[in-house]
This record gives C-alpha cells, sequence and structure tokens, in this order.
C-alpha cells in the first residue's frame, strides 16, 4: 500500500514584486511514499526551492495544504529536515556541535544528545572530524557534516535543496552513492531539488518536472530501474532522453498578476 509521508494539495504561492502579485507556484500537489526518493527538476525560477522551503515551513503558502505524517506544516522544522547547496555550519562550532545544536529542540538528555550525535557523524563518515570546525573540512566533508545533522533530528523526511550543487563532479557521485547507502541503511524519504538529470535519474524512484509562469508541475516520470543504476545503459539514457524533451518544453518566464 502507499503510505504517504508528504501529502500536498492545490498549494500556491505568490510574492509581491515591485507593487504587484507574482504566482511563484500555482495548485501544486504532489505526495511522496514512505522511503521514496523524488527529484525535483526544472527551469531556474520555476518554484523548486519555494515548494521545498513551504514543506519546510519557512514560506507560508496563499492556499492549500501541506501534511507530513499527516500532520499540517505551520511552521519551520515540523516534521522535516532541510539540506542547503551550502552546508550552513555555524562556523564558531565543531561538527559535533553543529549537530548537537540541532537537536536542541528534542530535548533528549545531554547522555543521549551526545550518543545520537556521535552515530550520526560516525554515518556520514567523519568520526575523525568531530571536533574539526567547518573551515577545516573539504566541500563534501562539509556537506556530509549538514546530512548528519538533518538526519540525526530523525523527521524521516528530508529536504534537499541541490545539496551536491556546489562539489565537482568525482566527489558528486560518490556523495550520491553514500547518499543511497544511508537511505537504504535508514529508512527515510527525500526529496531532492537538482539541475542536474544524471543525477535526478540516478536517485529518484521518481522525477517531477516543474515548468514556470506560473511554477507547477508539468509530469511526474516513473524511474523503475533497479539499483546501482548504470548510468550508461540504453534504459538510462532512454529516460535521459525523456527527461530532457520535458524541460525543453518548460521556457522560463515570469507572470505578474
Ligand atoms: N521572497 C521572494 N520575494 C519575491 N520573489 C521571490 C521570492 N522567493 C522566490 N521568488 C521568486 O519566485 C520564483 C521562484 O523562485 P524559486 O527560488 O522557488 O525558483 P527555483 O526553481 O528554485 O529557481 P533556481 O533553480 O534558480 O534556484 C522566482 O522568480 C523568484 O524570483
Amino acid at each position: 500500500m502507499f503510505s504517504s509521508v508528504l501529502s500536498i494539495s492545490d498549494l500556491s504561492k505568490s510574492f509581491e514584486v515591485e507593487g504587484a502579485r507574482f504566482v511563484a507556484l500555482a495548485s501544486t500537489g504532489l505526495e511522496l511514499g514512505r522511503n521514496e526518493i523524488v527529484a525535483v527538476i526544472g527551469p531556474s525560477g520555476c518554484g523548486k526551492s519555494t515548494l521545498l522551503r513551504c514543506i519546510a515551513g519557512l514560506e507560508h503558502p496563499d492556499t492549500g495544504r501541506i501534511r507530513i505524517e499527516g500532520n499540517d506544516v505551520t511552521r519551520p522544522g515540523q516534521g522535516s529536515a532541510l539540506v542547503f547547496q551550502d552546508h550552513r555550519l555555524l562556523p564558531w562550532l565543531t561538527v559535533r556541535a553543529n549537530v548537537e545544536l540541532a537537536l536542541e529542540p528534542l530535548r533528549l538528555s545531554r547522555a543521549d544528545q551526545t550518543r545520537r550525535a556521535a552515530r550520526y557523524i560516525e554515518l556520514v563518515g567523519l568520526s575523525r572530524f568531530a571536533d574539526s570546525f567547518p573551515r577545516q573540512l573539504s566541500g563534501g566533508m562539509a556537506q556530509r557534516a549538514a546530512l548528519a545533522r538533518a538526519l540525526a533530528v530523525e523527521t524521516g523526511l528530508v529536504l534537499m535543496d541541490e545539496p551536491f550543487g556546489a562539489l565537482d563532479s568525482i566527489l558528486r557521485s560518490r556523495m550520491q552513492d553514500e547518499l543511497l547507502k544511508i537511505w537504504q541503511e535508514h529508512q527515510v524519504s527525500i526529496l531532492i531539488v537538482t539541475h542536474d538529470i544524471e543525477e535526478a535519474l540516478y536517485l529518484a524512484d521518481r522525477v517531477v518536472v516543474m515548468r514556470p509562469d506560473p511554477g507547477h508541475i508539468q509530469e511526474t516520470v516513473e524511474i523503475a530501474l533497479p539499483r546501482p543504476r548504470q548510468r550508461d545503459s540504453a534504459a538510462f539514457g532512454a529516460l535521459r532522453s525523456r527527461l530532457l524533451a520535458a524541460l525543453a518544453e518548460s521556457a522560463p518566464g515570469r507572470r505578474v498578476a
């Protein structure tokens, strides 16, 4: 049975731009199943980040309903954790202290907080760097620390906005494999925004293609390829062509109502 972790219906969001209403998202609906990975692609400005920010409770939608595990999202950090392109670790805190800080709202005992932070730092392979500061980490390591911080909260839903966008291609594909390994072992649902079609195809069970003017979901493509996926296989290539064609249909634009 399809058990929804995230359920979005009729979501819309507009912003005031130069005295006029600009519609960033219009009547958007989306379901995310338990342990599902869904990637969101689309041209710049089609509302991908706005969608994620609404789910994360950082933006208040104009209309519609967002539920995580059946609960309406009304404030930040409710049922989800967000990973950005830049790691956003606090520079004056060590990796360990950054992860522990994210756990503060859970009001765990001091011992449990320490244990949980250590477990997730180990999971992303950073135990040796737990007492390092962000400036002492490479880009990939800092992004792994940000992932540990998001996973440690154990929300069951991780939202990722271009998480590997700033990494070089070799590191990026290594991080994709690490993410899949963690996902397989830890049973989380992931909604990931990416500009990279290959990344979407490599990671996702479904790819949602968005279109601007106003931002909405144009189509959803099932990626029924077994894992680990072969980027040079004919089936991968056929889906790549399909997504490229879907993206070509989307032309950036801006509607001011
Ligand atoms: N706070 C805001 N005020 C005004 N306009 C905004 C605001 N946030 C987003 N927008 C506009 O809404 C539209 C969608 O932005 P959003 O960042 O969601 O797009 P995106 O698809 O994530 O783009 P990109 O791929 O470039 O990151 C853009 O035109 C953007 O300028």
